[in-house]
C-alpha cells in the first residue's frame, strides 16, 4: 500500500475549503502504486484522487507533469485532470507533501494482458507521443542513462544480496549501454512508465492512462521498448511474441516505426530493463522495514534483462515488417 504520508480529517477538510467540491464524505488510502500517497477521495460533488508527492517526484517538475495531463485531455486523450481551487491552482500543500485532487478515471488495470489489450497500449502511447508533440513544457529524463550509473553506485555494495554475481553482472551491462546507446532516432514527450497497472479498460476497451510522474523527453522508441518490458512477458518469464506483434502493431499503425528504431529496439529494452532493475533494487534495499508498501522483485527485471540480450532484432520481439507494409 503507497501512503507514506497520513493526512488527517482537519487538514484534508482545511485543503478541500481553497476548493468547490462539497464537503468531505469520505477518504481512504489507495493500496497500489510505490511511488506517492494516492486517497480515494469522496465529497458532496462525486469522487477525485489526492495525491500526496513523494521521495521521487521533485516540485519543480509538477508544472510539467499537470500540464501534460491537461494538454492530453485536451486533445481527447482519457487522462486525470487536474481540479482547480477557486483560485485557479491545481497544486497545493497538505501534511508538508505537494499535493493535488484529480477527477476519478473509471475502469481497472488488468493483471492479465492479452494481445488485444497490448495492441491498445501501443495505439495509446502511440496517439500520447503524438498529442505531447507540441506540449509547450519539457522535462529532462530523471531516470537517463547518465542516471543509471550513480544509482547503481548507491547499492552496488549490497546488490548480491539479491542475487549472487548481480553487482558484477549489472556493471558489465552499465558497460555495454553506456557504449552502444543510440542517439539519432526521434525524441519527444514519452509516459516511461506504461506499465499494467498505469492502463485502464473498461468493457474490455481502453478507458485511460494514469501515472504521468515519469513522463519527460527521451527517445519515442525507448517507451515502446519499456512497454514491451512491462507488457509481453508471462509469469514464467517467457517473452509472449505475439503479445509483442501486437504491441508493436498497435504502435505502429498509428505512428510508424522507422528501420533506425527497429534497429536499436534490443539495446532499448536491455536499457529499459535495467533501469527498472536498479530503481527495484535501490528500492528493495532502502525502503524501511514496515512501511505501507508492496516492494517490486528487482529480479523479475533481471530476467528479463537476461532475455533481451539474447534478442538481436526486432523480429525477436514479433515485429513483421512484411506483414506491416501489407
Ligand atoms: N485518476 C485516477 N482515477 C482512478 N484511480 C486512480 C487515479 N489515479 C490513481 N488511481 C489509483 O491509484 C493507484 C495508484 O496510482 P499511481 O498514480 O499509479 O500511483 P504512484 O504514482 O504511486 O505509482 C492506481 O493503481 C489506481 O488504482
Ligand atoms: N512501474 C515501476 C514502478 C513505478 O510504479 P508505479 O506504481 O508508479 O507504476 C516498476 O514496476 O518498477
Amino acid at each position: 500500500m503507497a501512503v507514506y504520508t497520513d493526512v488527517s480529517e482537519s487538514q484534508l477538510t482545511a485543503f478541500l475549503a481553497d476548493y468547490d467540491l462539497g464537503p468531505l464524505l469520505s477518504y481512504k488510502g489507495i493500496a497500489e502504486g510505490v511511488e506517492n500517497s494516492n486517497f480515494l477521495l469522496r465529497t458532496g460533488c462525486g469522487t477525485f484522487i489526492l495525491t500526496l508527492y513523494e521521495k521521487r517526484v521533485n516540485r519543480g517538475d509538477l508544472p510539467f507533469f499537470v500540464g501534460l495531463m491537461e494538454h492530453l485531455a485536451e486533445r481527447g486523450l482519457s487522462c486525470p485532470l487536474p481540479v482547480h481551487t477557486r483560485a485557479g491552482e491545481s497544486l497545493g500543500e497538505l501534511s508538508g507533501r505537494p499535493a493535488a485532487i484529480f477527477t476519478f478515471l473509471e475502469g481497472m488495470w488488468t493483471r492479465r494482458p492479452s494481445a488485444e489489450h497490448c495492441r491498445a497500449v501501443g495505439g495509446a502511447m502511440a496517439r500520447m507521443h503524438a498529442e505531447a508533440a507540441d506540449f509547450r513544457l519539457h522535462r529532462a529524463n530523471g531516470l537517463a542513462l547518465a542516471d543509471w550509473r550513480p544509482l547503481f553506485d548507491s547499492c552496488h555494495g549490497r546488490a548480491d544480496e539479491v542475487e549472487a554475481g548481480l553487482s558484477d553482472e549489472i556493471a558489465a551491462e552499465l558497460t555495454f549501454l553506456e557504449a552502444n546507446w543510440p542517439a539519432d532516432i526521434p525524441r519527444g514527450i514519452i509516459h516511461a512508465d506504461l506499465f499494467p497497472d498505469n492502463v485502464f479498460f473498461l468493457a474490455g476497451e481502453l478507458s485511460g492512462l494514469i501515472d504521468f510522474y515519469f513522463a519527460c523527453d527521451d527517445l519515442l522508441a525507448y517507451d515502446l521498448a519499456i512497454g514491451l518490458c512491462a507488457w509481453c512477458f508471462e509469469a514464467d518469464a517467457s517473452f509472449n511474441v505475439t503479445k509483442g506483434r501486437a504491441l508493436l502493431e498497435g504502435y505502429a499503425a498509428v505512428r510508424p516505426l522507422l528501420d533506425e528504431e527497429l534497429a536499436v529496439l534490443p539495446v532499448l529494452c536491455r536499457g529499459a530493463s535495467l533501469r527498472f532493475l536498479l530503481t527495484r533494487l535501490y528500492d528493495w534495499l532502502n525502503t524501511p522495514e514496515g512501511s505501507f508498501v508492496t516492494k517490486k522483485d528487482p529480479k523479475e527485471y533481471l530476467r528479463k534483462l537476461r532475455f533481451h540480450r539474447s534478442v538481436d532484432s526486432a523480429s525477436g520481439y514479433g515485429f513483421d515488417t512484411e506483414r506491416m507494409k501489407a
